[in-house]
């Protein structure tokens, strides 16, 4: 099992690549749930993870982005993919607004068959149950999407009081039998980490969990991100 952090600035990426986290996430945490950085920045963030890599090839990195909690056409959305595949991101996560909007099938179809690896996150607080997730995995899985998570759109609250352990168990397991890299996040916190990884997800993934007060838009703690990640090695 490994860690996600939603990083917003190069210092950010930099902490926690040596923090040992190996899934640097792009997110502008200031606002929204999946808000976009800016191209530029983003660019100088790919950078400094590029030249991490250089020092430790071995180290598997991943770098995935979010493009915004909405885009205002198909136009924008295939911008918005292409601009951060061009800087040399790996993963591209979309949220339920995008990739559940029949507007938008026909981009996503072009960028799937072209292999780019998306990730489908479904927003927990609409989540309901087996039948509902089945249905939306197969149907994710056989659209070629390279994982799917769940993550919370509302930050009040932890995914944990929206959905069942049950149902969360439910969804790890049924995404990979599909063969999708799986996630779970939406305020965590570190005390999570045991009855969360008990269901075997490929990664957890933190922001508010990891910053001053429990607020994303705050910088991240260097001591909680160690603490998470020593938490999480031990699973591995
Ligand atoms: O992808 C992971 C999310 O950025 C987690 O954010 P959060 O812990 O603030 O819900």
């Amino acid at each position: 099992m490994q860690v996600l952090v939603s990083v917003s600035s190069v210092a950010e990426a930099q902490m926690v690549l040596s923090a040992g986290v190996r899934l640097i996430d792009l997110k502008e945490t200031a606002y929204g749930a999946l808000a976009a950085l800016d191209i530029p920045l983003s660019a100088a963030m790919v950078a400094a993870v590029d030249s991490y890599r250089q020092q430790h090839p071995q180290a598997g990195i991943i770098v995935s982005a979010t493009i915004g909690d909405d885009c205002s056409s198909a136009e924008a959305l295939s911008e918005l993919i292409q601009s951060r595949l061009d800087i040399g991101v790996d993963v591209i996560k979309l949220p339920q607004t995008i990739w559940a909007n029949a507007a938008y099938t026909a981009v996503i179809k072009a960028f799937l068959a072209q292999r780019v690896k998306l990730i489908a996150v479904l927003s927990a607080d609409h989540l309901s149950g087996t039948a509902a997730v089945s249905t939306m995995l197969q149907d994710l899985a056989s659209a070629r999407y390279w994982g799917v998570m769940i993550d919370t759109i509302q930050k009040s609250q932890a995914v944990t009081a929206l959905i069942s352990l049950d149902l969360l168990g439910f969804f790890v397991q049924s995404a990979k039998a599909h063969g999708l890299y799986v996630g779970l996040a939406g305020g965590l916190q570190l005390a999570q980490v045991d009855s969360l990884a008990d269901l075997s997800p490929d990664y957890l993934g933190f922001r508010s969990g990891l910053c001053l007060n429990q607020r994303r838009e705050q910088p991240l703690i260097k001591e909680k991100l160690h603490l998470v990640t020593a938490k999480v090695s031990a699973f591995c």
